[in-house]
């Protein structure tokens, strides 16, 4: 589960005091999630979601993710509305924790997804990507090259506990990236970790996005890279080409990929399965046992990572020319 921080509720009401969202009825924590500690409130006017920053959220980028979602908003994309305080503040302190209140999204993940779905989160992330193009705020990515190398260096040595030989093949997947990583691609505002539990679908329609926690600057194709990662492929490992076509189809419905982005897709993906593999690696080896969160499974995403180094084109992801 993922409430690091309990919060009682003489703090919570007295934290609400600095907002105009009504008298507290109930609330009580959200086990789903890695990161942040969630909390689902019911006020005698609505529901809010209170989020509570951890580790890997820096409070400098608060302005960036909750004035994100505001933008995006703005520009009609469905997402979660941060609520301000009465000083215009976006967020403000609990237990100590920066902490921010933002609009309850109707909808549910998806559990099992199918093709129609993977076009719907393509669509829906072009359009992300359009709508963030004249956000002020810039930030980089903070786990791209740099980050990747900054935790494989905290985790290179034990890397073998996980897997034998893998101290070898990461070290030598990362030289091969920071060899070969694109310069120049169409870049802007992504999502970064549009996985399925950051999607909300009512039925078979997609009814908005979640988690910009991730968010940065950074190439619009990698956006797409994690998704092919994270959305196509199925339990048994296998690499799903049905979904994969539908969510590029989907995205190119709203913006068209250029020649070079697509050539790049299959060493984006491969960068993204080792970002993903590196955080996992890197709390699977460093969270403590018995601490209330499941650990997610770095090997799958090594499996997907040589999966892609097979890749020789893009038509491998059902793009029609590449
Ligand atoms: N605005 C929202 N509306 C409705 N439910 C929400 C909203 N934000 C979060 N949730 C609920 O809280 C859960 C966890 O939220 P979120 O994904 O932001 O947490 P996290 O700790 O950043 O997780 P992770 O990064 O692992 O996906 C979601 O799966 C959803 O059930
Ligand atoms: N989506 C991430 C966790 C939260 O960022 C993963 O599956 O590893």
């Amino acid at each position: 589960m993922a409430v690091y921080t309990e919060i009682n509720e003489v703090d919570l009401k007295d934290f609400l005091k600095a907002y105009d969202a009504g008298e507290l009825m109930s609330f009580k924590g959200i086990t789903e999630g890695v990161e942040n500690s969630n909390f689902l409130l019911h006020t005698d006017r609505e529901a809010l979601i209170l989020t509570l920053y951890e580790k890997r959220v820096d409070e400098g980028d608060l302005p960036f993710y909750l004035g994100l979602m505001e933008h995006l908003a703005e520009q009609g994309l469905s997402c979660p509305l941060p609520l301000p305080r009465h000083d215009g503040a976006l967020y403000g302190l609990l237990c100590g924790r920066p902490a921010a209140l933002i609009s309850f999204l109707e909808g549910m993940w998806l559990r099992k997804s199918e093709a129609k779905h993977c076009r719907e989160v393509g669509v829906a992330m072009a359009k992300m990507h359009l709508a963030g193009q004249d956000f002020a705020i810039r930030r980089e990515n903070a786990l791209s090259l740099k980050g990747w190398v900054d935790l494989w260096d905290k985790s290179a040595a034990r890397a073998d506990e996980v897997e034998a030989g893998l101290e070898d093949e990461i070290t030598n997947e990362l030289a091969y990236l920071e060899d070969h990583w694109p310069v120049d691609l169409p870049e802007g505002v992504i999502h970064a970790d549009l996985f399925p539990d950051n999607v909300f679908f009512i039925g078979d329609e997609l009814s908005g996005l979640i988690d910009f926690y991730f968010a940065c600057n950074d190439f619009f194709a990698y956006d797409l890279a994690i998704c092919l990662n994270a959305w196509c492929f199925e339990k048994d490992g296998a690499f799903n080409v049905t979904k994969a076509r539908a969510l590029i189809e989907g995205y190119q419905s709203v913006r068209s990929l250029s020649a070079a982005e697509v050539e790049a897709l299959p060493l984006l993906a491969r960068g993204s399965a080792l970002r993903f593999f590196l955080t996992r690696l890197y709390d699977w080896l460093m969270t403590p046992e018995g601490a209330m969160v499941v650990k997610k499974d770095p090997l799958e995403y090594l499996r997907y990572l040589r999966f892609h180094r097979s890749v020789k084109s893009a038509s491998e992801y059902g793009l029609v020319k590449a």
